[in-house]
């Protein structure tokens, strides 16, 4: 049993191992992880241990941030009948040798045996009966540590366990309670697997989990409630033989994709976007667009509107195009609506050129807003989606289209399990599915993990901000595509530019990404709250943020890997 002084030691080490990222990348099935650590796990407690180390560690940072200093600081435990209560008993027992004061709520007869003999001998008080009360002896608690529940359990959170969380729910949300609330492992009663809310859940400010994510951290509806995400390395294999669930793109292979141009680059080796953006009824959508495409990178960028919109275009972006020619990706029906019947007549022109006929790649395309609900007939006349285009509903929008292609789903089923809809859209289409929820989920038409990404902040719930996305997601889609029909001019293997080297659905998938990334950066940008944790930020309209699209862009650059070779796609979860 270790002793106080090298706990001590330990914690420290703890303390600066916690990673404030997601070092890991791919979230792997709750079964696959658990069969993977058996072999080194059974008969032997040293990597719950481990666990509780990074737990305590993590408790230690949350609480000298919340209040200065660890001693005399209210802690309260949450305790389930598996190694997760294990996990925090023990965390617990190292808090309390640093002098905080430290309370058990076991939501169980039967807590961890060892962990909460420690937990006592350490002088953590543990309260046999539960109490369902934030308050500690009258005083409230600085932190939860929420171990009811971990990677072993199933289903909504049984009564006593939710009791107990019931009035901490109550209490707010983080950032406006007076405690804050580190979960192990996961936030007690989320779907481990698949993100969804069987039941009730105590959001956390911050998560401690164990060599890799679990979907739960990267699946909406579930992943907000995470807070911040440490992966600890116990020393336990990542279960790579199975596909994972989910993943986060590397941020270096998504800066590779947006290369810098060079002395003899030119507007269409760069890339060059056509825009079907705008109406008389949202003229505005057009120039967000437009200010999206031009603001992440692209070499020229085309409108096709009707003239009040281009006029609107041409008086703030002089460089655009106001004609539709050669370009290397199209963006057909951000501000556009199905009832306007001309506009809805032209979308559906651009998209049967965009579309494919037979088995040969079709023009790049992102497909927003009006362009979503043509689709169904569109694929009904025997035209076909390929990986190059790009579909960008939300949920509402996601629900349409799976209902109009002969699968039933409403909004509210696709809020509850959106990876499933991403998925499930993407393979009826044929299509790349960048899904808009929080997070952003990316579903390829082969199937394998969805990404998921960082949706920005809530400030950018702003009109028009979906608009900025689909113009920065043309400009990226136009840059690949250039880049690809660079290399495809050149023996195999002479140029290997940005996405070059890479297969079709992959190319376009990681283009998505970077185009949600620079989306969410720029909102942060633009909103301040690039500034760090505790900047809430300030309200943003749209143009703010294609503005700051190209500041975003440049930071984004900055995390490229040394020779800009997006080399292999393991970190994105194929493997
Ligand atoms: N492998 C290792 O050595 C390591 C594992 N680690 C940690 O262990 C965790 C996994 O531990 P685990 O397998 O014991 O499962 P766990 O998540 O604690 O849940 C099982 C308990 O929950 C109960 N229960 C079930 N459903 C429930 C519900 N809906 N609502 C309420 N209760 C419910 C169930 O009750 P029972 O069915 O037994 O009555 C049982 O008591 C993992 O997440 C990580 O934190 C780390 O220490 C690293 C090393
Ligand atoms: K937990």
């Amino acid at each position: 049993m270790p002793t106080a002084m090298s706990d001590a030691r330990v914690l420290e080490a703890a303390e600066c191992a916690a990673t404030p990222t997601l070092a890991r990348r791919a979230a792997y099935p709750a079964r696959a992880i658990a069969r993977a650590e058996a072999p080194l796990t059974a008969g032997t407690d040293q990597y719950m241990r481990r666990a509780a180390r990074a737990v305590a560690g993590a408790c230690l940072a949350e609480l000298r941030e919340l209040r200065g200093s660890v001693a005399g600081s209210r802690v309260l435990v949450l305790v389930g009948g598996g190694r997760n209560g294990g996990d925090a008993l023990l965390a617990g027992a190292l808090l309390a040798r640093r002098g905080a004061r430290v309370e058990a709520r076991p939501a169980t007869d039967h807590p961890h045996g060892a962990a909460l003999s420690e937990a006592r001998a350490a002088g953590v008080a543990v309260a046999d009966a539960p109490a369902p009360s934030p308050v500690l002896g009258g005083a409230a608690a600085d932190l939860i540590i929420d171990g009811l529940t971990g990677i072993g359990a199933s289903g909504p959170l049984r009564p006593r366990a939710a009791a107990l969380i019931a009035p901490l729910i109550a209490a707010g949300a983080p950032g406006e309670r007076a405690f804050r609330v580190l979960a192990v492992d996961v936030p007690s009663g989320v779907g481990v697997d698949d993100g969804s809310l069987p039941g009730p859940v105590l959001a956390a400010d911050r998560t401690v989990t164990f060599t890799c994510p679990r979907g739960a951290h990267l699946l909406p509806p579930a992943a907000p409630l995470s807070g911040r995400v440490d992966v600890v390395d116990l020393g336990l294999p990542v279960p790579t033989g199975s596909e994972p669930l989910a993943s986060v793109p590397d941020p270096a292979l998504l800066a590779a994709l947006l290369r810098a141009p060079g002395a003899t680059d030119h507007k269409y080796t760069r890339g060059v976007v056509g825009l079907h953006a705008g109406s008389e009824a949202y003229p505005g959508a057009a120039v967000l667009a437009v200010s999206g495409a031009i603001r992440a990178g692209v070499g020229m960028a085309r409108i096709q509107a009707p003239r009040r919109a281009v006029d609107l275009v041409l008086a703030s972006r002089p460089e655009a195009v106001p004609a539709i020619g050669r370009c290397q990706a199209i963006v057909v029906g951000p501000g556009t609506h199905r009832a306007d019947q001309p506009r809805a007549e032209e979308l559906r022109g651009a998209l049967r050129a965009a579309l494919r006929r037979g088995s040969g790649e079709g023009q790049w395309a992102v497909i927003d807003a009006g362009a979503l609900p043509l689709l169904p007939d569109l694929l009904g006349e025997g035209l076909i989606c390929g990986p190059e285009h790009v579909l960008t509903p939300h949920a509402g929008e996601a629900a349409a289209l799976l209902s109009g292609l002969g699968l039933p789903a409403t909004r509210e089923e696709v809020e509850a399990a959106p990876a499933s809809a991403a998925r499930g859209l993407a393979g009826a289409t044929g299509a790349t599915v960048i899904l808009k929820a929080v997070p952003a989920l990316i579903a390829r038409p082969g199937g394998g993990p969805v990404l998921s990404l960082d949706a920005g902040p809530g400030w950018l719930a702003t009109a028009g901000s979906g608009d900025v996305l689909a113009g920065a997601l043309g400009a990226v889609l136009a840059a690949v595509r250039a880049d690809r029909e660079r290399a495809e001019g050149h023996q195999r293997g002479e140029l290997s530019i940005g996405a070059a080297g890479l297969l079709l659905e992959d190319a376009v998938a990681l283009a998505a990404a970077a185009s949600v990334r620079l989306h969410a950066d720029a909102g942060r940008l633009a909103s301040g709250q690039a500034l760090g944790r505790g900047h809430e930020g300030r309200p943003i309209a749209a143009l703010d943020v294609a503005d700051h699209l190209s500041c975003a862009r440049q930071r984004l650059r900055a995390q490229a890997l040394p020779h800009d070779q997006p080399a292999s796609l393991a970190e994105t979860g194929r493997n």
